[in-house]
């Protein structure tokens, strides 16, 4: 099981810092959510704060890209250190193209779907991805309510990934605290983004136990 902070939920005065605090916790995953004021009613990163993460951390670098046409930024974003880039059903007509291009960059490729979306909308892909978010809350803020009706989503995306010998991670993201985390894992998560539970804390570190407890 691996956990991903998102950094939305982050003191942005003092990211490094925020940063140093869940890699010295031992998490696997820094999330990063990329949003344009369009695909989501919020804005936050470029490629400039990826770039400027990279050097300081070695944990691996899961962008999220909650952007339109994805496929005109997946290059900068690769050249500024992603190590995965998950890209949003919903936000391209060439899906298979930008995933092919993802790849092409030496970079993990995913595929995340909202709420309202099947996962039969990506079946056509899922043998490609090396990770597939499944949105628990809609995109675009932290500190949203869980929703339950995505555990059989999840528990799709894991009978597909066994009948078929698929190799993509489960990765879930909104609303994760240990009691969602855990219901997540038993219909079959591997990694788990959380923000606002862990950074809304002053003592992230013991927020990051107390997951890790739940997901034992
Ligand atoms: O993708 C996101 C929002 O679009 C965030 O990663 C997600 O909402 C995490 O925040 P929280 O743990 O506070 O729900």
């Amino acid at each position: 099981m691996k956990l991903a902070p998102s950094i939305l939920s982050a003191d942005f005065a003092y990211l490094a810092r925020d940063i140093q605090i869940v890699e010295d916790a031992g998490v696997s995953y820094l999330h990063i959510d990329v949003m344009d004021g369009h695909f989501v009613p919020n804005i936050t990163f470029g490629p400039s704060v990826v770039a400027a993460i990279r050097p300081i951390t070695k944990l691996v670098l899961d962008v999220h890209l909650m952007i339109e046409k994805p496929e005109n930024y997946v290059e900068d974003f690769a050249q500024a250190g992603a190590d995965i880039i998950t890209v949003h059903a919903e936000s391209t007509k060439h899906l298979h193209r930008v995933i092919q291009m993802i790849q092409a960059c030496g970079v993990k490729a995913g595929v995340v779907i909202n709420p309202a979306t099947p996962i039969q909308s990506i079946q056509q892909v899922l043998s490609m991805v090396d990770l597939v978010l499944i949105m628990t809350v809609n995109p675009g803020f932290g500190g949203q309510r869980f929703l339950p009706e995505m555990l059989e989503k999840i528990r799709d995306c894991k009978r597909l990934r066994d009948e078929q010998g698929y190799q993509y991670e489960i990765e879930v993201d909104g609303g994760i605290i240990p009691e969602t985390a855990s219901l997540c894992k038993n219909a079959g998560a591997d990694v788990f983004v959380a923000g606002s539970y862990i950074y809304n804390s002053d003592v992230p570190a013991k927020q990051i136990q107390a997951l890790n407890e739940a997901l034992r």
